[in-house]
């Protein structure tokens, strides 16, 4: 039987990896790419079945962009996965801290250990494209003074040696993952959250008057973040994720938003798994 084929960034080792794992079982395809974009590519061309992709972080925030491949490739969520996040502070086996000039990461996670960099500023931060090709690319180029931060994983795939555990500015740090794929999941009456994302051209007490309305309806509003529209400068459209208990209320309020603001892109409906 055809394995089913995941769409990630990142390498073997990396989150995104891990998420993959976890979420789809061991018996799968992956396919790496350096970048988000042709992640959201493969999934929209039909390449991947489906992609694994991290959107916010506890510590270091939202990743905007993704909000907007999302949007530009016409994916659709059908999941979430919390993933709890430690970052280690690894090298080739044998050396000090004292002996690293150089950290190498993922933007996200060099964000999410800043308090730890700032003790140490002999040390300088290279921005890379994972947290564990950096790792690999150590051991394979046997490179010293050269440190990155990874998982526990991905220390034992490639052989480093943890000079600092856990380095994370705060220990309780989770990356949100959503599960992406091209179709429209046909959602069933179980599912309680939902992204959306609604345009509001800029008049007076606008989102006032779309926060209101989710209130009104009993509606949590889990999340929001406002994204420029890039065609028409200084307009922006709200990425907002909606938890409820009872689908019609949730129904019911989107129609209530569209007879309001005009167009509601519905991205998602799936279960919280907060
Ligand atoms: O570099 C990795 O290992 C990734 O999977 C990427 C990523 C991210 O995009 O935020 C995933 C989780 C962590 O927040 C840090 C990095």
């Amino acid at each position: 039987m055809a394995q089913v084929k995941i769409a990630i960034q990142g390498v073997l080792g990396s989150f995104h990896h891990q998420v993959a794992l976890r979420n789809f079982g061991d018996q799968i395809e992956i396919l790496d790419f350096t970048t988000f974009e042709p992640v959201a590519r493969a999934v929209a061309n039909g390449e991947a079945d489906y992609a694994v992709m991290a959107i916010e972080n506890s510590i270091a925030g939202a990743i905007l962009p993704n909000y907007d491949l999302i949007d530009r490739y016409g994916l659709s969520i059908r999941d979430e996965y919390y993933l709890p996040i430690g970052h280690q502070f690894m090298a080739l086996p044998g050396q000090s801290i004292q002996e690293i000039t150089e950290v190498r990461s993922h933007p996200m996670a060099l964000l999410q250990c800043k308090a730890f960099f700032a003790q140490h500023p002999h040390i300088q931060l290279k921005e890379d494209t994972d947290t564990a090709s950096v790792a690999r690319d150590i051991a394979n180029g046997k490179w010293k003074g050269v440190a990155s931060i990874a998982s526990t994983v991905a220390a034992k795939i490639y052989g480093m040696e943890i000079l600092a555990q856990d380095i994370q500015t705060v220990k309780s740090n989770f990356t949100r993952f959503i599960i992406l794929q091209k179709d429209t999941v046909r959602p069933d009456q179980s599912v309680n959250k939902a992204s959306i994302k609604v345009t509001i051209q800029n008049q007076k007490g606008g989102l006032a008057k779309l926060l209101t309305l989710i209130a009104e309806n009993g509606m949590d509003l889990s999340k929001i973040q406002s994204i420029p529209v890039i065609e028409k400068p200084w307009e922006y459209a709200f990425f907002i994720d909606l938890v409820f208990g009872d689908h019609s209320i949730f129904s019911d309020t989107i129609e209530e938003i569209r007879t309001s603001f005009g167009e509601v892109k519905i991205f998602g409906e799936y279960l919280s798994r907060k």
